[in-house]
């Protein structure tokens, strides 16, 4: 870069004189143009000020105080830009390529003028949001949260042997969701019938809010009422853990029936899986074979079967409940649903020369199948070409789709590839007005904190919370396998190192040390230990369980009373799902989540985006609490 020499001596051209007229010349013509400029400086900002009117509607708000500030930067850029003109010309005199005389016209772009936003009433901007909802799913049947129904009310339509089932299980009342739901489909359902389909359901309702028992009553009340084993309901699920869970629930609640459970989830070998689920595989049959009534299954491993296992068939199904199902509707799960929904319509099927259930027809007509294996009526028709009598009537494909989510989709796309069947739509929130419109409903029971902090003082927050709050029962949620790794490690590091300094005191407050139990729960744990691990927490011989988003969705574990959200999500759906393992069943729990300071603004932009950004409470952890902690934690860090 070429400068301008200060001195003389400093002159790298030798021509000193010559050097110093020039000079002199510059400055001349810089005191010249300097006042030139000064001037029209002076107009601009007057006509920048006048341009930058503040609209009536924004005197007073944030934007104004916005727009006033610019104005003051335009001040600051102005002159910026003036010394940066300033820098160049010099620059070019010296280089000889300016010429004398010749004063540049400094031209100067005004801002556009700012523009009134369109105003839009609360009914416009109600109706925006709802573009392209359907109908059924922007007028939702709303319960609130707190309706119950004693498990003897005959409005549920219950048996003797589930109600008496319930009350030995501790289950004395329905919850919200469980009103709503167990009349619905108890009532509106024969097994027989397979002329009127009785209406898809979607259900949205807060984390732990029982959603699981919502659909396992109604669907044994149902099934126990069946002569013939055939596989009449599907429970599909994301996880293998979430499959184990349900299953028990269905074991716990079938006891006294003769209805069979199978899971299919790939954690068995493939021809066990078929052994437990299908009778026969020698010959083919028509109607299928089942050795359940209810399969719960991961979707991968379903289609597997679907594809593989020989006369196993979805034509007998009456129910196919997708729990999670914003979760399985993921463009990563999508494949799973085309199979099924093709698996279940029967026209699909016919038309393409290969039957939906499992085999070819030319191999199969005529095969001789006794009522056990009898193809499902509402497939006959489309099957074999029966001849029409005045009092045939249509059958319809009789699945009844049931969706279950915390955080169900409004994506009307996603919805749109469920081909639901005279939906409608169920949601378990608060009626209160005052609440305000939010996204998600959280359990009323749950308090949310967060805690701003630094990235290495979030271990020793941890500490602090498990000492100092006497938390029994945490989960802890972070962002990676790794990240979980490490922070299991610091602990038990710490706590060894503490171990035998057992009590110290410190502000009044005793600060007991050395009696956290943490375990790490990942995906790179074999079935056996996580398993071993959960029963351990479920005990309470673990009091911190330090987990990636594995367990974050669906999983009932008791006794969680603190989430620590150690590395934040960055979804909202996420938030509510990793909160949601506290507070469950009308349960207290608390949830802190740890943010560092350059992620404050990204936390709060997701939580006030979802309408709840007032119901986290931001709290401050004095040093002093934590530094009988921060020598050890130093040195082991
Ligand atoms: N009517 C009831 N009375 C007492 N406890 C119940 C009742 N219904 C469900 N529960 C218990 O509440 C807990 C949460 O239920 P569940 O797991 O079905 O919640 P969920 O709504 O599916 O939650 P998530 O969205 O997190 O999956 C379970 O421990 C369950 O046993």
């Amino acid at each position: 870069m070429f400068q301008i020499p200060r001195y003389e001596e400093e002159s790298s051209q030798g021509n000193s004189s010559l050097a110093n007229e020039r000079l002199a010349k510059i400055n001349d013509k810089f005191k010249r143009k300097r006042i030139i400029k000064e001037k029209v400086s002076k107009k601009t900002q007057a006509d920048l000020k006048k341009t930058v009117q503040v609209p009536e509607s924004h005197k007073g708000s944030a934007k104004n105080s916005e727009l006033i500030t610019n104005t003051s930067e335009n001040d600051t850029v102005l002159k910026e830009n003036e010394q940066e003109d300033e820098r160049i010309n010099l620059n070019l005199i010296h280089q000889g390529q300016y010429e004398e005389g010749h004063i540049e016209e400094i031209k100067v772009l005004h801002s556009f003028p700012t523009f009134d936003k369109p105003k839009q009433t609360p009914q416009e901007a109600a109706a925006v949001k709802l573009l392209g909802i359907p109908d059924w799913l922007a007028n939702p049947t709303v319960i609130d949260p707190e309706t119950t129904l004693p498990i003897d009310d005959s409005s549920l339509g219950l048996s003797d042997r589930l109600r008496n089932r319930c009350k030995t299980l501790g289950i004395n009342e329905c919850f919200a969701v469980q009103t709503a739901v167990i009349p619905l489909l108890v009532h509106n359902r024969r097994l027989s019938d397979v002329h009127m389909h009785p209406g898809d359901i979607c259900v949205s309702a807060p984390t732990g809010s029982g959603k699981t028992l919502a659909y396992v009553l109604p669907i044994i009340e149902i099934l126990s009422k069946r002569i013939i084993t055939r596989l009449r309901a599907l429970v599909v699920l994301p996880t293998r853990d979430l499959v184990a869970q349900v299953k028990e629930t269905f074991i716990a609640f079938c006891k006294g029936t003769t209805l069979k459970i199978g899971v299919v989830t790939g954690q068995q070998s493939f021809t066990h899986e078929q052994e437990q689920i299908v009778c026969s595989s020698a010959e083919l049959l028509m109607g299928g074979k089942s050795k359940i009534d209810i399969l719960i299954a991961t979707p991968g491993r379903l289609i597997e079967h679907l594809s593989m296992t020989p006369n196993f068939t979805l034509q007998h199904l009456r129910f196919l409940i997708i729990d999670e199902a914003d979760r399985l509707l993921n463009q990563s799960y999508q494949d799973w649903l085309i199979h099924i929904l093709k698996s279940t319509q029967q026209i699909n099927g016919v038309e393409s020369g290969k039957d939906t259930i499992g085999f070819n027809l030319d191999d199969s007509i005529g095969a001789s199948f006794n009522n056990d294996d009898a193809i499902s009526s509402s497939i006959m028709g489309a099957l074999f070409n029966l001849p029409k009598m005045d009092a045939s009537e249509t059958k319809v494909s009789a699945i009844q789709k049931l969706l279950f989510s915390a955080t169900l989709t409004r994506n009307p796309a996603k919805i749109a590839s469920l081909r639901l069947v005279k939906p409608q739509y169920i949601s378990v929130q608060s009626l209160h007005k005052d609440e305000g419109e939010t996204k998600y409903t959280l359990p009323t029971t749950l308090k949310e904190f967060m805690i701003v902090t630094s990235s290495s003082m979030k271990p020793l927050i941890v500490l602090h919370l498990l000492y100092n709050l006497h938390i029994k029962s945490a989960l802890c949620f972070t962002k990676s396998v790794d990240s979980a790794h490490r922070l299991a490690k610091l602990i038990q590091l710490f706590e060894n190192s503490n171990a035998k300094e057992s009590i110290q005191e410190n502000d009044n407050m005793i600060v007991s040390i050395g009696s956290i139990i943490a375990a790490e729960y990942s995906s790179d744990l074999t079935k056996d230990e996580r398993k071993n691990i959960l029963n351990k927490f479920k005990r309470g011989d673990i009091r911190l369980l330090i987990c990636s988003d594995l367990i974050a969705r669906g999983m009932d574990l008791d006794r969680v009373d603190t989430v620590i959200n150690y590395d934040n999500p960055i979804y909202m759906k996420k938030y509510v799902h990793r909160v949601g393992r506290t507070a469950r069943a009308g349960r207290n729990g608390d949830a802190y989540s740890l943010v560092e300071t350059q992620e404050v603004r990204y936390f709060k932009d997701m939580l006030r985006k979802a309408g709840h950004l007032d119901k986290v409470q931001n709290i401050n952890i004095k040093a002093t609490l934590l530094d009988p902690m921060k020598d050890a934690y130093q040195v082991r860090n």
